[in-house]
Order: structure tokens, then C-alpha cells, then sequence
């Protein structure tokens, strides 16, 4: 028997990209690649990213946030997660302990993050400084200047559809700037990407359309989660990507299918803030019988 049948979750949405929010503080509880596979293919936890709530593991921290792909991967950062997350420990009185708070300090296997709550359904996340050197993307090879690395999308796409721009949010993105976002199939070409051997550790796949130097549309195809509403993470990666090619300022909107987020890569320490709504849809408990046959 899985110890997490019975377990109470949140299911939850920023923008439309799915999350479930699972906390298992105060418990030695772990998830199994398996056991989160289940959970995203039941019909009343489906999620793009599965969000677990740990015990701080160092000082000065509220919690630490394990975040996993439906495809059972885990993944170092999540925007759109985070803002759930916040939502949870601030304003879920079984999560946050009727506690009313406003700023939260996170860890991630990436680093620490800070959320700030800006009502009770808008949340700041600070994503971090973002890393261009080639190894911290990874890439495979070295390339001097990561605003353009040399991959295209296949031979049909390719006289459009290349030299992207890589970026890593405390996960991999490649961003591709394309002048009509509609005119490409990026569930086509998204899966081919993500598991290009230039990525040693696969990569989220956006494709990017700059409307002005303040505004930004995006399109993509997450690593380990596939085609999703929103990506917090890669809009991030997608205007300090824009601002590196002078597409753009250090601030933008940038608009998913599920909506906008509003960018900021700030100048003082190179973080990025990202901002967003969240959406609290129901709460359940997982029923014991989906974990049968996961490990
Ligand atoms: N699929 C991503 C993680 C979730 C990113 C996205 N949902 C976000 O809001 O940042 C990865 O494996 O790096």
C-alpha cells in the first residue's frame, strides 16, 4: 500500500498549466517516479507538475519544494508551480496553519526562491538569476555565445525554425523567435527537441513571437510534461532572452495560450520576477487504488 493513499492534495492552475500540490511536511514520505505517473493519470489529480511540499533541509527556509513532470522527471524550477505553492502555505488554512502570511523563502534543487503574495489569487515569484554559459545550460558542446546555438527544428521547419536562443531558469529552455507563432506545429517538432542529444538533460521547448519591445507571445512544449496552457519558467527564459537580442527591455508580458504573465529581469542582481494569477480548483484525497502497480 502507496503511504500516500489517503493523502489530502490541492489541484490547482497558473494559467491553465495544471499543478497538483501535495504536502508532505512533518512526514519521510517520498515519491516515486511511478507513484507520480499514477497521480497525473487519475482524473482527479492530472497535472503538468506535480508540487511537493518537504521540511525545509537548510536554515532560513519555509519549506522545500520537490517539483516532478507527469512523465515522472523532476525539474528544478516551475513558475507558475511556485505561485500554487505560495498560494497553499499563505492562504490553505490545513497548509499554512491559519498562519497569514505574505512572503515565503523556498528551496528548490535549483536554489532558493522568494514568493511574495500580491492578493489572494496573485502571487511574485523571484525565478532567480538566469545562466547562458553553455555547461550550465547543459549543452552538449560548447557554444561562445548561447543567444544563438546551432539546432534546428528538422528539414521541414528548418528555413524558419533555427539558432534558438538557451537559457537555464534552473531548468533547460531553448527559445525560438519566429515571426508568426501560428504558422508552426510545435507539437510536431516539440517532442523531437526536447530530446535532442545537444540536451544532455532534455529541454523545455518554446517558441517566441515579439509583438514590442514590452510584450511577448509564447508558445510551449514543456520538457516531461509535453504542449501546456502556460510555463512560467520559459516565460521567464523568453524575455531575458528577447533583452539579450535587443528584442525587448527587461520587462515585458508575456502572453500563453492560458494567459499573461508579467516579466521582470531585474538590473541590481540579474534575478527575474515573475507575476501571475493562481486558481484553487478543489481539493481530494488520493484514493489507495491508483497506486496499485507503482512502485
Ligand atoms: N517542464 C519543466 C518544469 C515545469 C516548468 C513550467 N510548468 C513552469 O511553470 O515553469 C522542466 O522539466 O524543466
Amino acid at each position: 500500500m502507496s503511504a500516500l493513499a489517503g493523502r489530502r492534495f490541492l489541484k490547482m492552475n497558473g494559467l491553465g498549466n495544471r499543478i497538483v500540490v501535495l504536502d508532505l511536511r512533518g512526514t519521510a514520505i517520498t515519491v516515486s517516479a511511478q507513484e507520480a505517473r499514477a497521480i497525473a493519470a487519475h482524473p482527479r489529480s492530472p497535472f503538468d507538475q506535480l508540487m511537493i511540499i518537504h521540511d525545509p533541509r537548510g536554515p532560513g527556509a519555509d519549506a522545500f519544494i520537490r517539483i516532478m513532470n507527469n512523465d515522472g522527471s523532476d525539474a528544478g524550477a516551475c513558475g507558475n508551480g511556485m505561485r500554487c505553492v505560495a498560494w497553499a502555505l499563505c492562504v490553505d488554512p490545513p497548509i499554512s496553519g491559519g498562519i497569514d502570511r505574505d512572503h515565503l523563502r523556498l528551496e528548490t534543487q535549483a536554489g532558493m526562491l522568494e514568493a511574495w503574495m500580491r492578493d489572494q489569487t496573485r502571487f511574485t515569484v523571484d525565478m532567480g538569476a538566469p545562466r547562458f554559459d553553455w555547461q550550465d545550460i547543459p549543452l552538449r558542446d560548447p557554444f561562445p555565445d548561447t543567444r544563438y546555438i546551432e539546432l534546428q527544428a528538422g528539414p521541414i521547419d528548418a528555413p524558419v525554425l533555427h539558432s534558438p536562443s538557451a537559457v537555464n531558469m534552473g531548468n533547460p529552455h531553448a527559445v525560438f523567435f519566429v515571426d508568426d507563432l501560428d504558422a508552426h506545429d510545435l507539437a510536431r517538432f516539440g517532442p523531437l527537441l526536447e530530446n535532442h542529444p545537444i540536451f544532455p538533460d532534455r529541454a523545455n521547448i518554446s517558441l517566441a513571437q515579439v509583438l514590442s519591445p514590452t510584450r511577448i507571445r509564447l508558445k510551449v512544449w514543456e520538457r516531461g510534461a509535453g504542449l501546456t496552457q502556460a510555463c512560467g519558467s520559459a516565460a521567464c527564459a523568453a524575455l531575458v532572452a528577447a533583452a539579450r537580442r535587443k528584442f525587448t527591455g527587461r520587462e515585458a508580458t508575456v502572453s500563453l495560450p492560458g494567459g499573461d504573465l508579467d516579466i521582470v529581469w531585474r538590473e541590481s542582481d540579474s534575478h527575474v520576477l515573475l507575476t501571475g494569477p493562481v486558481e484553487m480548483e478543489w481539493e481530494d484525497r488520493f484514493p489507495a487504488g491508483i497506486f496499485a502497480g507503482a512502485a
